[in-house]
């Protein structure tokens, strides 16, 4: 079953819908799965600091910490807010609390001693930044150092953006009620939630509301690609050209083109601009190194990647037109970005290519062609990748933290693998490597887009629980693992 992701707006729309079709018991659904959760993590351990807040988080809050008193744990509850103006349903809970004989604390005890936490201070509802009373707590509770279970999303966090409003609570576990919301999977989301957990609250949420936003899995992604004839030959495997290496930068497009080979294209040309460029790529023999305009008369490339070290001089500008005007697919990253963005021309011709056209930029990047800044491209990634995919007719990468994936008729897709370890030179020349070398082994562009992103993160993770990196880990390492592990999948499916 694929997993949906919702905008918290779209969240208040299903619950709207579930209330309409008659459940009413959402937010007890909500506390009491709190309190299982709390409950399996604490393993019999006994007492929680519950913190709740002036909103319906803080009644899911107050729903769980019944429960965990019914069940004999020790709970104390710090409430900050007013009782008068709690929301009916919270304010319900709250009633319930006081009935079991529950009390409410206005600060958090210095004296106390917990085994959790259990955050139910702000949920979707949190509107602007932290300040005063809220600020502090979220940051005593911070530092606290004690396991978090944030309901819903850590107070603090947007659930659509995933920036901070000033300071969040840094949760061990997050339980997001009904599904999960693109905050908590990209830019701060994954630094400030643990281990995500989704409670669906019983509701079919794709039945009652199509979703547009999925998270990429690997049993999704990895389905696209099946094992091999006995009977193949390289030319079934395609033909990669790599366009770029200009002057001091030839690195990344023999990056590109390695990862393009061990990927597994029957063949990869890589075509560099820089004038004393090598004949041989002496470290990967297996790569054809030639001229640029030589690229363009072969007959029997299946993909183009443009933009690797391609740099921005005349002769990169008109090498990207001619790519543009060919209907192969394309992949373009980084001056191949740059220019397209100063070039309407370019944009022009883009969006209305024959050819599939994969874009794979970063924030800046992603600005550049927006025409906006990187620190709006992070306030709304999804939005921004979208926009992008719909305004030049392409399918879009926005690489970062919880890349997110995205098609011109709107779908978007948020990639759950990766780690700081990528932060480093060469990454992306290697990602555009693996597009290009899946697109030519017949995957269709968005499966080849999708499945290469998944598996260059997922790469970088098997790197860093091997105890190599996020320190120090290299892109070619990265191309190395994804082989590994791509051939894992495909061939030994349970391993
Ligand atoms: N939408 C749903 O279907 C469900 C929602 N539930 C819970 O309800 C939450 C949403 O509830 P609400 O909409 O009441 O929102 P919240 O509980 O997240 O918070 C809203 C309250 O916080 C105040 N507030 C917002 N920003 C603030 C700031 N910076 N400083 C101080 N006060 C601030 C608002 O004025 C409002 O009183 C969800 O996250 C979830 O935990 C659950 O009960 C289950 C079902
Ligand atoms: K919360």
């Amino acid at each position: 079953m694929k997993t949906p992701i919702y905008f918290s707006h779209e969240i208040r729309q299903l619950e709207q819908l579930a209330r309409e079709s008659g459940i009413s018991d959402l937010m007890e659904r909500a506390g009491m799965a709190a309190a299982e959760l709390a409950r399996e993590l604490l393993a019999g351990k006994t007492s929680v600091l519950v913190i709740a807040g002036p909103g319906n988080n803080g009644g899911d809050a107050l729903v769980a910490a019944r429960h965990l008193k019914a069940w004999w744990f020790k709970v104390n509850i710090v409430f900050i807010g007013e009782t008068a103006k709690l929301p009916p349903d919270a304010a319900n809970a709250l009633q319930a609390w006081l009935a079991i004989g529950g009390e409410l604390l206005d600060a958090i005890p210095a004296d106390g001693k917990w085994d959790m936490v259990i955050d139910g201070l702000f949920g979707i509802g949190l509107a602007r930044e932290l300040s005063g009373r809220y600020l502090e707590l979220v940051r005593e509770i911070n530092r606290m150092n004690l396991p978090v279970l944030a309901l819903d999303i850590p107070s603090g966090l947007d659930a659509d953006a995933g920036q901070t409003f000033r300071a969040a609570i840094h949760a061990s576990h997050t339980l997001s009620f009904i599904a999960l919301k693109p905050g908590l999977l990209t830019a701060y989301g994954p630094d400030y939630c643990g281990q995500i957990h989704v409670d669906t609250l019983e509701l079919d949420a794709p039945a009652l509301l199509k979703p547009n936003g999925w998270l990429l899995e690997k049993t999704e992604v990895a389905a696209a690609l099946k094992p091999r004839p006995r009977n193949s030959h390289k030319g079934m495997l395609g033909s990669v050209g790599i366009l770029g290496g200009a002057s001091a930068m030839c690195g990344a497009a023999l990056l590109a083109g390695r990862a393009a080979l061990k990927l597994g294209a029957g063949r990869v040309y890589a075509a560099l601009l820089a004038d004393a460029a090598p004949a041989v790529d002496i470290g990967q023999p297996e790569l054809m190194l030639c001229a640029p305009e030589k690229l363009f008369q072969l007959d029997h490339l299946n993909c183009l990647a443009v933009g690797p070290g391609l740099g921005q001089s005349p002769q990169a500008v008109q090498l990207l037109r001619q790519a543009l005007e060919t209907e192969l697919p394309l992949v373009l990253d980084a001056d191949a970005l740059n220019l397209l963005a100063i070039h309407d021309d370019m944009q022009e011709l883009t969006k209305s290519r024959k050819g599939s056209t994969i874009l794979t930029p970063h924030s800046a990047e992603a600005a550049r062609l927006l025409s906006s800044t990187t620190h709006d491209i992070q306030q709304e990634r999804v939005h921004s990748a979208t926009l992008i995919a719909q305004r030049l007719n392409c399918l879009v990468v926005l690489k970062g933290a919880g890349s997110i994936c995205a098609t011109p008729k709107g779908e978007w897709f948020v990639n759950p693998t990766g780690n700081p370890g990528m932060s480093s030179a060469g990454m992306g020349d290697v990602l555009s490597g693996m597009i290009a070398a899946l697109i030519a082994q017949r995957l269709t562009p968005q499966s080849a887009l999708l499945l290469a992103v998944y598996l260059h993160g997922a790469a970088a993770d098997d790197w860093v629980e091997q105890g190599v990196g996020p320190i120090g880990l290299t892109a070619t390492e990265v191309a190395d693992a994804a082989r590994m592990l791509l051939n894992r999948w495909i061939y030994s499916p349970v391993a």
